[in-house]
């Protein structure tokens, strides 16, 4: 490449064109003494300049060589750099810069030059829409990046074409100029993104579920707790931060020996039911599920509250209103004693069972007489009334529980009398046909006496697998006809079965 002429070629040139012809005057001088004539001298002395100007040219050409050298020792230094680098002199001018640069900012291949401002770049890119965070705000935003490499700050992150992200790092060297570094951090700032918006995600997540959801550490000091959880106990997050996990669960768990603190490591698992305290008191029925989250930086327990306490309640509501179904099933509406439905049940069980075990069970079948009589007489709802005291009356007869008094039907009652023989049966009869007397309700209507009486089939035997338990009712009932026949106010033991 032909250079352009400089200042020091300029005046060297001549120099080195007279350079033989002052050598050869230079001989001549010396051949002829230092006491040498005055032409000879001057000779000398032109000799010795041409070959101080030689010597410094040559200077200057290696000088120049290895200024070269290390530019592009540099240049291909910082071309080979990952990040791209660019050098600005104390005017803001770029003095050097590499291929990463370029690669960076395409749109900008061309303007790229030694001696382009930073100010004229910058405007470049703006007006191509490089910097998207910039569009529609080009000027404030130059101002502000400007001014921003007045200043030792800290790195700048920049977002450019394509989602890219550079993390920006410039700073001031000695004589005024500025280096700059740019590194792309897509991947970092995509990363971090995406984790934003999951973190961003769970949190919703946290905030508007049904359940109490517990951050702990280690030692069991609650770190974050969501509204579900402040709810659930009555405090606000700012009470529960920092306090002990104990201060919520500590009565309703199996915790550690005494002085021992509950550590959260001891509940993961789960769910486990336990009892706790509202901050009014309050009993609350929870289910607890406690996981440990372990990173490289944390060791953190969450725990997952959900609240059975109106479950529970409904659960023991239902159980009482499904007991209070079964017993009015099985119930009596007009006496309240047992119906024909329990005594049904009651004697299969019972025939069954004493088939079984061949234990005796007797059958009571307790009849009002003449009820046609008094309810013509004292009028229906009398009669109600008389059944009512009549059933209130067997069943204080009967001592033992599971021996239940049951409405047969009409003015008709039974009563079953487990592992009871026929002469137990008939102390039994006996007590009732005396309670009756005794509580003498008035009978008026009544043919023979005036008061209310009852007549009583006894029967006692063991059940018999072969036959059915009906054959027992039938055996009372036969009982009940003769003491009907026999002049009523009386009881009849069955005559036993013949085999
Ligand atoms: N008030 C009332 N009366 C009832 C009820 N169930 C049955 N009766 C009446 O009981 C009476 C039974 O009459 P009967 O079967 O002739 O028996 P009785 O009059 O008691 O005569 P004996 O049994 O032979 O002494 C009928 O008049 C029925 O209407 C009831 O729930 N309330």
């Amino acid at each position: 490449m032909k250079r352009p002429a400089t200042p020091a070629s300029r005046w060297t040139a001549p120099l080195i064109a007279l350079a033989p012809l002052s050598q050869g005057a230079l001989l001549v001088a010396l051949a002829g003494g230092w006491k040498a004539p005055v032409p000879a001298l001057a000779a000398l002395s032109l000799a010795a300049t041409s070959l101080a100007a030689v010597l410094a040219l040559r200077a200057l050409r290696s000088a120049r060589q290895q200024a070269a050298e290390a530019r592009r020792t540099l240049e291909e230094a910082i071309d080979a750099l990952p990040a791209s680098v660019e050098i600005f002199d104390r005017h803001d001018r770029l003095v050097a810069y590499n291929q990463r640069l370029v690669e960076i900012y395409p749109h900008m291949r061309p303007l790229f030059e030694r001696g382009a401002s930073f100010e004229e770049l910058a405007r470049a890119s703006l007006a191509r829409g490089g910097i998207p965070d910039a569009v529609g705000r080009e000027e404030e935003w130059l101002l502000e990046r400007l001014a921003s490499r007045k200043t030792e700050r800290e790195p700048l992150l920049q977002r450019v074409h394509d989602e890219r992200w550079l993390r920006i790092f410039e700073r001031r060297t000695p004589s005024g100029g500025i280096v700059g570094v740019r590194l792309d951090v897509s991947d970092l700032v995509h990363e971090q993104q995406r984790l934003a918006a999951s973190q961003a995600h769970l949190q919703a997540l946290i905030r508007v579920a049904q359940n109490g959801v517990l951050t702990l550490d280690r030692s069991g000091h609650v770190l974050e707790l969501n509204p579900a959880c402040e709810q659930l106990f009555g405090f606000v997050a700012d009470e529960l931060r920092g306090s002990h996990i104990e201060l919520l669960f500590g009565a309703g768990l199996n915790g550690p020996a005494s002085g021992e603190r509950l550590l959260p490591a001891a509940l993961v698992g789960g769910p486990r039911e336990l009892t706790a305290r509202h901050r009014d008191g309050r009993e609350l029925t929870l289910q607890l599920s406690v996981a440990e989250v372990r990173t490289e930086t944390t060791d953190r327990f969450v725990a997952i509250i959900t609240d059975l306490t109106e479950r529970k309640l409904q659960e023991v509501r239902l159980r009482e209103a499904n007991a209070l179904l079964a017993r009015q099933s099985t119930t009596d509406g007009l006496t309240g004693v047992g119906n024909r439905r329990l005594f049904d049940q009651t004697l299969l069980q019972e025939w069954q069972r004493s088939a079984r075990a061949g234990s005796s069970l007797a059958l009571l079948l307790v009849d009002i007489d003449h009820f046609k009589q008094y309810n013509d007489h004292y009028g229906h709802v009398a009669g109600d009334d008389c059944l009512r005291r009549v059933a209130s009356l067997l069943r204080s007869c009967v001592g033992r529980s599971g021996e239940p008094v049951c409405r047969y039907g009409g003015e008709e009652f039974a009563i079953l009398l487990v592992d009871t023989d026929l002469a137990g049966a008939q102390v039994v009869a006996q007590r009732c046909l005396d309670s009756m007397r005794l509580a003498a309700i008035e009978h008026a209507g009544a043919p023979t006496r005036p008061t209310v009486s009852l007549s009583i089939g006894v029967v006692a035997r063991c059940g018999d697998a072969q036959q059915p338990a009906q054959s027992l009712i039938e055996q009372a009932d036969a009982a009940l006809y003769q003491a009907k026949q026999q002049g009523r106010a009386r009881m009849v033991c069955a005559a036993p079965r013949a085999a």
